[in-house]
C-alpha cells in the first residue's frame, strides 16, 4: 500500500491494520529497536542487516543487542506473531516494502570525516528495489544536506523525487533507554521532500511515538536538529569541565557549586569529567565545524578541544594526588576502572580510557584495567593488563560510569590497595564516604 497522498489518520488505519510493509535497514542498538516497535503497532517490518548472524538471530525471534531493556520480548513477540522478520537481502526488502528507513552506522574518523559507505550501500540497494509511491526515511544522525545528497542514487530506480518521497526523521535516543525514547520520550522531529510525504510519515511516527511529531520546513533542518543536540551537549560540556578547573585552582567543589546554581531555572551546568566519547557527541560538532564556509564557529572548536584535553588533565590529577603521598607515577600500580566512552554500553569510539592509559605507560607507570562489559582481550588492545582486584594498586582512575563502579566497596578496596588514591573521572563516588575510610580522593572539580 503506497502511503503518499493518505491522510496521517489514513496512515495510522492502515499502519494499525498491517496493511503496508517497512523495511529498517541496520539491525543494530538503534534499528531493532525501532523495527520491533513498528511491527508491535501492527506493521508488516522486515528487518535488513549485513551481518548473518544477526539476521539468523532474530528470525529465531532472538534479540542481539543485550544492552536494551525490554527488547527480547519485544522481538520474540513480533516474530512469532509473523510481523517482524529479517534478510540480509535489500534489493528484496525494498521490493516488498512500501517504507525504507535507513538506520546503519554513520561513522566518522575522529575529526568528524563521514563515512557514509552504509548508508550509500543501503540506498543503491533500495534503488533497485524502489517503486512510484515508496517513502525512504533516513533516522541515522548526519550532516545537513547528506540525505538529499541520496537523491541521484535513488534515482538510478528510474524515479524522480516526487514519484517517491524522501525524509529526515533522527533517532533522538541512546543505548539503554531505545524503546522507552522511541515510543515516547521526546517528540519526534520530521523534514520531508514535500507536503504528502511529510503527512504520511507524520502519520508513521504519531502511531508509535506518544509525544507526537515536530514537522520541520525541510529535510536539511531535521537533520541540523539532531547535530544541534548534540552540539549543545558537547558545548555545555566543557563549560562545565572549565568551570570544574576553575574550582580546583580556587579550592572549591564543583558539583557543589553547580548543583546549587542549577537550581535556577536557566542554569544547566553539566558534569565534568574524564572527557566526551562515543559516536555522538564527540562527533556532531565536526559536522558543523567540516561544513562551516563562511561563519567562524570558534566556540564548538574550542569546546571540543576542552573536552579532548580532559583525559591529560585526569593523568596530572593522579600525579599531583600520588606526589601528595610522596609517590612517583612511575613505578607506581594504577587500575583504570572502564574502558568504554560511558557506563552501560559496550562502545570504545574515543574513550578517555584510551588516552589515559598511553600517557600514563609513557609516564612509566604499571598500568591495569577493568570494566564490567569488556574482556582481558579490551583490556590488551587499550595496552593495559586485566585485573579484577585491587591488590598492591596504588590509584585507581574511573573513567565510565558504569553501575558497578557506583556501588564498589570502599572499606573492602582499602585493604587490598597499597595507596589509597581514588581519581572519580566520573563523580560516582561519594567523596566523603571515601575519604572517611583512608582516600585521596580527587576528581575534575575537586582536589
Ligand atoms: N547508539 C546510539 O546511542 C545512537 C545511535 N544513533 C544513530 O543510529 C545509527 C545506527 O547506530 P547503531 O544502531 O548504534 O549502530 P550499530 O553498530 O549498533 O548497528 C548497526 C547495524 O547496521 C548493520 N549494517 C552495517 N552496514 C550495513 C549495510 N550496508 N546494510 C545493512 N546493514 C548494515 C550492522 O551489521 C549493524 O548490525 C547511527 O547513525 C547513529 O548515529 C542515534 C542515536 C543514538
Ligand atoms: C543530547 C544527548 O543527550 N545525546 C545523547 C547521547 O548519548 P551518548 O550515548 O553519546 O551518551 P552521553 O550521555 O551524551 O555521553 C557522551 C559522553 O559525554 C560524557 N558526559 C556526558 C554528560 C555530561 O554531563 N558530562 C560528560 O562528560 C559521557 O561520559 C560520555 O563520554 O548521544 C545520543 C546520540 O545522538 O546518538 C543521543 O541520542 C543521546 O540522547
Amino acid at each position: 500500500m503506497k502511503l503518499i497522498g493518505m491522510s496521517r489518520e489514513e496512515v495510522k488505519e492502515a499502519f494499525r491494520n498491517g496493511e503496508f510493509t517497512i523495511a529498517v535497514y541496520g539491525m543494530g542498538k538503534m534499528g531493532l529497536p525501532l523495527a520491533a516497535v513498528f511491527a508491535d503497532h501492527g506493521a508488516n517490518v522486515i528487518g535488513v542487516d549485513i551481518n548473518e548472524k544477526v539476521v539468523e538471530a532474530i528470525n529465531r525471534g532472538k534479540n542481539h543487542i543485550n544492552e536494551e531493556p525490554g527488547l527480547d520480548e519485544l522481538v520474540k513477540r513480533n516474530v512469532e506473531a509473523g510481523r517482524l522478520r529479517a534478510t540480509t537481502d535489500g534489493v528484496w526488502a525494498a521490493k516488498r516494502a512500501d517504507v525504507m528507513v535507513i538506520l546503519v552506522p554513520t561513522l566518522t574518523d575522529e575529526r568528524g570525516n563521514m563515512k557514509l559507505e552504509p548508508v550509500y550501500d543501503v540506498a543503491e540497494k533500495i534503488s533497485r528495489g524502489l517503486e512510484k509511491g515508496d517513502i525512504v526515511i533516513t533516522e541515522a544522525t548526519m550532516p545537513p544536506g547528506t540525505t538529499e545528497s541520496l537523491v541521484p542514487i535513488l534515482e538510478k530506480s528510474g524515479l524522480k523525487l516526487g514519484e517517491f518521497g524522501l525524509a529526515h526523521a533522527p533517532e533522538r535516543t541512546m543505548t539503554g533507554t531505545a524503546i522507552r525514547d522511541i515510543t515516547g520520550q521526546y517528540p519526534k522531529i520530521v523534514g520531508a521532500s514535500d507536503e504528502k510525504t511529510l503527512e504520511a510519515v507524520i502519520g508513521i511516527y504519531e502511531t508509535i511515538n506518544r509525544k507526537g511529531v515536530i514537522p520541520m520546513s525541510s529535510i536539511k533542518a531535521a537533520e541540523a536538529v539532531k547535530v544541534f543536540e548534540g552540539v549543545y551537549r558537547d558545548v555545555n560540556i566543557a563549560l562545565a569541565n572549565e568551570l570544574a578547573m576553575w574550582c580546583e585552582e580556587h579550592g572549591l567543589d564543583a558539583l557543589e557549586v553547580f548543583k546549587a546554581a542549577n537550581t535556577q531555572p536557566y542554569c544547566h551546568l553539566h558534569m565534568p569529567g574524564a572527557g566526551v566519547g562515543g559516536h555522538c557527541i564527540p562527533v556532531y560538532p565536526w559536522f558543523v565545524i567540516n561544513l562551516a564556509r563562511k561563519t567562524n564557529p570558534r566556540l564548538t572548536k574550542t569546546a571540543r578541544e576542552i573536552n579532548d584535553s580532559m583525559p591529560h588533565h585526569v593523568v596530572e590529577l593522579t600525579v599531583k594526588a600520588l606526589n601528595s603521598v610522596g609517590k612517583p607515577l612511575k613505578g607506581s600500580s594504577i587500575l583504570v576502572l572502564g574502558l568504554t566512552f560511558r557506563g552501560g554500553v559496550r562502545e570504545f569510539m574515543k574513550a578517555a580510557a584510551k588516552p589515559i592509559i598511553e600517557e600514563l605507560k609513557e609516564w612509566g607507570a604499571k598500568v591495569y584495567a577493568y570494566d564490567p562489559l569488556c574482556t582481558r582481550e579490551d583490556a590488551e588492545r587499550f595496552g593495559a593488563e586485566w585485573k579484577e582486584d585491587f591488590k598492591d594498586v596504588d590509584a585507581v582512575i574511573i573513567t565510565a560510569d558504569h553501575k558497578e563502579f557506583k556501588e564498589l566497596d570502599l572499606e573492602r578496596i582499602t585493604e587490598e590497595m597499597r595507596t589509597r588514591i581514588i581519581v572519580d573521572g566520573r563523580n560516582v563516588i561519594d567523596p566523603q564516604k571515601a575519604k572517611k575510610v583512608g582516600f585521596v580522593y580527587v576528581r575534575v572539580g575537586l582536589v
